[in-house]
């Protein structure tokens, strides 16, 4: 005989199982902002926890799939440069979330970031499509504080649809489990 407080742990470890059978959740983002935003190095960061400063920039796109908890998170992680931001759209609309990176240190590029997001929101394909603004490298001192940012990327003024945003670091792996609380909220059941 097992004694009873094992017995019982082991009962919980097959009821979890079982409710993760049952209960599976699924979604499908899509990342986007402009190069060298740190999308990628999100994608690895929330994948293995791993962060490198080799990054090869992404040539069209990469899709991974992640498992946390009961939730299958499937990414695109599309190229930021300007040649690869016509297809953002195409890949943003049959998603749960929309998730927004930018470089919160580079100020010289706030207004082009702010102008590319403001075009891809304006797409009647997406409406209604919940966006996650993250300002990256916050590990930098000069970064933008969230409100500086909030105000530059002009997110005051979204209509219709819900927007978050978080300030976080890859580097350091800061705020990154605020993000994927959001993202398992996000989720939808698999049915
Ligand atoms: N200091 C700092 N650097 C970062 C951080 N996140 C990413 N980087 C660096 O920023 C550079 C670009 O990162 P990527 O993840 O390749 O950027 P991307 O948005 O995927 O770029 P594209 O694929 O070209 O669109 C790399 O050198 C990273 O190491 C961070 O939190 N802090
Ligand atoms: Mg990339």
């Amino acid at each position: 005989m097992l004694p009873p407080e094992t017995a019982m742990g082991l009962w919980d470890i097959f009821l979890n199982w079982l409710r993760s059978l049952f209960f599976k959740q699924e979604m499908e983002l899509s990342l986007i902002g402009l190069q060298n935003a740190g999308k990628t190095s999100l994608v690895n960061v929330i994948a293995t926890g791993g962060y490198n400063e080799d990054m090869i920039p992404t040539v069209g796109f990469n899709m991974r799939k992640v498992t946390k908890g009961n939730v299958t998170i499937k990414l695109w992680d599309l190229g930021g440069q300007p040649r690869f931001r016509s297809m953002w759209e195409r890949y943003c609309r049959a998603v749960s979330a929309i998730v927004y990176v930018v470089d919160a240190a580079d100020k010289d590029n706030i207004s082009i970031s702010k102008n590319e997001l403001h075009d891809l929101l304006s797409k009647p394909s997406l409406n209604g499509i919940p966006l996650l603004v993250l300002g990256n490298k916050i590990d930098k001192p000069e970064h933008l504080s969230k409100q500086a940012l909030v105000d530059q990327l002009g997110l005051q003024n979204l209509p219709d649809r819900e927007v978050c945003c978080y300030m976080i670091s890859c580097k350091t792996s800061s705020n990154i489990d605020v993000v994927i609380d959001w993202l398992v909220k996000h989720s939808k059941t698999k049915s």
